[in-house]
């Protein structure tokens, strides 16, 4: 009899779902398939929750987004070559977006793999990630499994957040050893997200910088709220008295009805301010690379608190630079900052005007009917925005070009962490992957409002909200098209534009093909009530919102970064 019948044994899916267990992972969103059904069904067996998706570009979507809201890594699980690529896109959002996640695939054999012998699915797949992602190892054997699932996990979570690819050669998939020795390498890591201190010395200049300051500013970005140092970020705003400009994922952090919240004047407060504290955000296209027309021509001093030190000098020079984890250097800031006299009252007198001023022209807007008796971004927003903030602890996911732009300005935002959307990439098709990361990890409704095009990259998984019973209220914009719905086609013959859509689609009807509850909402007031029935009852619920069709521009706010042809022929 062979020694192998004596001693017993472990498989790899062991030893997978039990380094996963260590490192705290509960949840696992994908698509099974050849290699790693079984390794699903055993790690649903083990007590592992499985999220079974459409596409595995919304898994992995979802992944990113869990892992934003947890500071834990979400994990998406997808079989080879095409899956491990339609993974690998939500898997780039998330470390474009600075958030941690996992991208496990199987993978063909490595002998026929690097021979290019034409193995099943076969693809160099770690390869393929590298450039998209923040590391990607291969686990070729099965007793290095607990280090490799540590490690990918330290990766994702430490410095800045970004996705990790894990490839699962075939090879040591169907590896077995000796269960002595396995449960010797088990092993559970020791503080994966270290404090980064900052530099004593660069506190102070930070703290100069502050006290100086004439139109200081503060400007919150999506690295701010993940860092989950709210009651500290908010103190810092509010002892010193400096407005602050959330950036869109960071709303909430304060509530956006707070006083010192510039939002509403963007356009005052940027070119305007002397010195700028920023807390986790780039300065990149978003804030016009912190330069020119945006900043009134004019380099301010920027003070950058970030945990990468390459981010600092990336556009233009920062003043003083603090490089650490936000909640350090919040702590330290504050400590240097005590006693610094509030912002001067000229300086939020004028923010105050301002944000009131534009607060007044967009109210009426929000309930104009035009054209009569139909809705428009503004009076059906007006009426969201409403039911929104009796519920703050509801998720809003919103993607879409007027319907992200519009929702952003209109609909507040009261806690952190409640607005996800088409991030720093401004991708579409975050959407439903978003809103049921966000219903798994915070287990409250979540409403997402989506431009029609937006919802068509990810539609399907209505039926993965309606099959788990998640309280998600997807509202379709439904204007008709990209950006709107009644662009005639440049030929002139009648095929559709290349912006329009069916019109009088019914996207309600989708969900009520699976069993969830599905709305055709006309007016404003429709809308909100069936919003608000969404999120008592908590029942999977999709509203077709129907816009007027000629609701929108193109591109929305960022009409100018198209290219228009210079000359007819
Ligand atoms: N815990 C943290 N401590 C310090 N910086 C962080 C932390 N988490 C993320 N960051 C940084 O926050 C920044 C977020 O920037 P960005 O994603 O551009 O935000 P926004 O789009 O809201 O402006 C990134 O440069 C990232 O390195
Ligand atoms: C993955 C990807 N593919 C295409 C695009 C380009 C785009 C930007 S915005 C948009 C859709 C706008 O139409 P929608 O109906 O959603 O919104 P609205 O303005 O309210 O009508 C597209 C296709 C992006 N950003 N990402
Ligand atoms: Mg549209």
């Amino acid at each position: 009899m062979s020694n192998e019948t004596e001693v017993e044994l472990v498989d790899a899916f062991y030893m997978l779902i039990e380094s996963l267990k260590n490192n705290g992972i509960e949840n696992v969103y994908g698509i099974p398939g050849i290699p790693v059904t079984a390794l699903i069904r055993s790690w649903q067996a083990e007590g592992g929750k499985w999220y079974g998706f459409r596409h595995e570009t919304n898994a992995a979507m979802a992944a990113g987004v869990a892992g934003y809201l947890t500071g834990k890594p979400g994990v998406c699980l997808t079989t080879p070559a095409p899956g491990f690529l339609n993974g690998l896109a939500g898997a780039a959002n998330a470390t474009t977006n600075g958030w941690p996640m996992i991208l496990l695939s199987g993978a063909a054999g490595r002998r026929n793999t690097d021979l290019q012998q034409g193995a099943f699915e076969e693809m160099d797949q770690l390869n393929a990630a590298r450039p998209h992602v923040k590391a990607a190892y291969r686990i070729n054997h099965i007793s290095d499994i607990p280090i490799a699932v540590a490690r990918a996990v330290r990766t994702a979570v430490s410095g800045r957040p970004g996705a990790v690819y894990l490839d699962l050669s075939h090879e040591m998939l169907t590896g077995t050893m000796p269960a002595a020795a396995a449960e010797a390498l088990l092993f559970t890591p020791v503080d994966p997200t270290p404090k980064q201190l900052p530099d004593p010395a660069a506190v102070k200049r930070a703290a100069d910088l502050l006290k100086g300051a004439k139109k200081p500013l503060i400007l919150l970005g999506k690295g701010a709220a993940y860092a989950q140092a709210d009651a500290d970020i908010k103190a810092l705003v509010e002892d010193t008295g400096i407005p602050f400009l959330p950036m869109s994922m960071a709303k909430g952090l304060l509530p956006d009805n707070h006083p010192q919240c510039a939002g509403p004047a963007r356009s005052y407060v940027l070119p305007e301010c002397d010195v700028v504290l920023i807390v986790g955000a780039r300065l990149n296209w978003l804030l016009g690379n912190g330069k020119g027309n945006t900043w009134g021509n004019q380099l301010k001093k920027f003070i950058q608190i970030d945990i990468l030190p390459q981010e600092i000098d990336s556009n233009v020079p920062i003043a003083a630079p603090l490089v650490g984890d936000i909640a350090s250097c919040i702590a330290a800031l504050r400590e240097a900052l005590k006693g610094m006299p509030k912002a001067d009252a000229a300086w939020m007198g004028g923010i105050a005007e301002r944000v009131n001023a534009s607060k007044e022209k967009l109210a009426p807007t929000l309930k104009v009917e035009t054209p009569p008796g139909m809705m428009n971004y503004r009076n059906s927003l007006g009426a969201l925005r409403d039911v929104l903030a009796k519920y703050p602890s509801v998720t809003l996911v919103n993607e879409g070009a007027n319907a992200l732009d519009n929702t952003r300005m209109i609909v507040d935002q009261y806690q952190p962490r409640k607005r996800i959307d088409s991030g720093t990439w401004g991708i579409m098709g975050i959407g439903m992957g978003a809103c049921i990361g966000a219903a798994v990890v915070t287990g409250e409704p979540v409403v997402a409002v989506e431009g029609d095009s937006a919802f068509g990259f990810s539609g399907m998984e209505v039926e993965t909200m309606v099959r788990y019973n998640l309280p998600i209220c997807v509202i379709v914009m439904n204007n008709g098209g990209i950006y709107k719905g009644n662009e005639t086609n440049a030929g002139g013959y009648d095929d559709p534009s290349p912006t329009s859509f069916a019109p009088g689609s019914r996207y309600d009807k989708m969900i009520e093909a699976f069993g969830g509850v599905g709305v055709n909402a006309q007016t404003p007031a429709e809308l909100a009530a069936a919003v608000e029935e969404a999120i008592k009852s908590r029942k999977p619920t999709l509203i077709n919102a129907c816009l007027d069709p000629d609701a929108g521009v193109e591109s929305g706010r960022i009409a100018g970064l198209n290219i228009e042809r210079k000359k007819k022929k």
